[in-house]
């Protein structure tokens, strides 16, 4: 599977939890709590990820990356926005700075 396969095929179970009962799924469960919640596991994703990236621990780094990427996900299905709207945004600045490289080269 390529990697915005993956993200694509996540985001669509992240959305068919929303119809599932909380005591079956955990991603039901964060629903169910509600944004404060899921906002407040973000920030603890966030801050184990900063702790693992400060010790310098590969495997660690990736694990609590893929923890964070995992809840931003399930913040972005709460709000209706998925993976795409961002990596669009992404793109979009990626173009951006490759015309502004392009236009200084002209330039000079
Ligand atoms: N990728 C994930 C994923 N990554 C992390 N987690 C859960 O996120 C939580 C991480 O919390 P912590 O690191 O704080 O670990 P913890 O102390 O065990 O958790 P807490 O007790 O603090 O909640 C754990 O409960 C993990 O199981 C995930 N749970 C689900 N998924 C995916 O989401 C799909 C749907 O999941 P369910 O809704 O559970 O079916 C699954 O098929 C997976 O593909």
């Amino acid at each position: 599977m390529t990697q915005q396969t993956t993200l694509d095929a996540l985001a669509g179970v992240l959305e068919a939890r929303k119809n599932s009962t909380p005591d079956d799924s955990y991603v039901a469960s964060l629903y169910h709590k509600g944004l404060d919640v899921i906002l407040k596991k973000l920030g603890e994703e966030a801050t184990e990820t900063v702790i693992a990236a400060k010790n310098g621990q590969a495997d660690a780094i990736i694990y609590e990356t893929a923890d964070l990427w995992f809840h931003s996900m399930v913040m972005l299905a709460h709000c209706n926005l998925g993976p795409d709207d961002v990596l669009k945004e992404l793109e979009r600045r990626f173009d951006l700075s490759g015309l502004e490289e392009k236009a200084s080269r002209n330039q000079s």
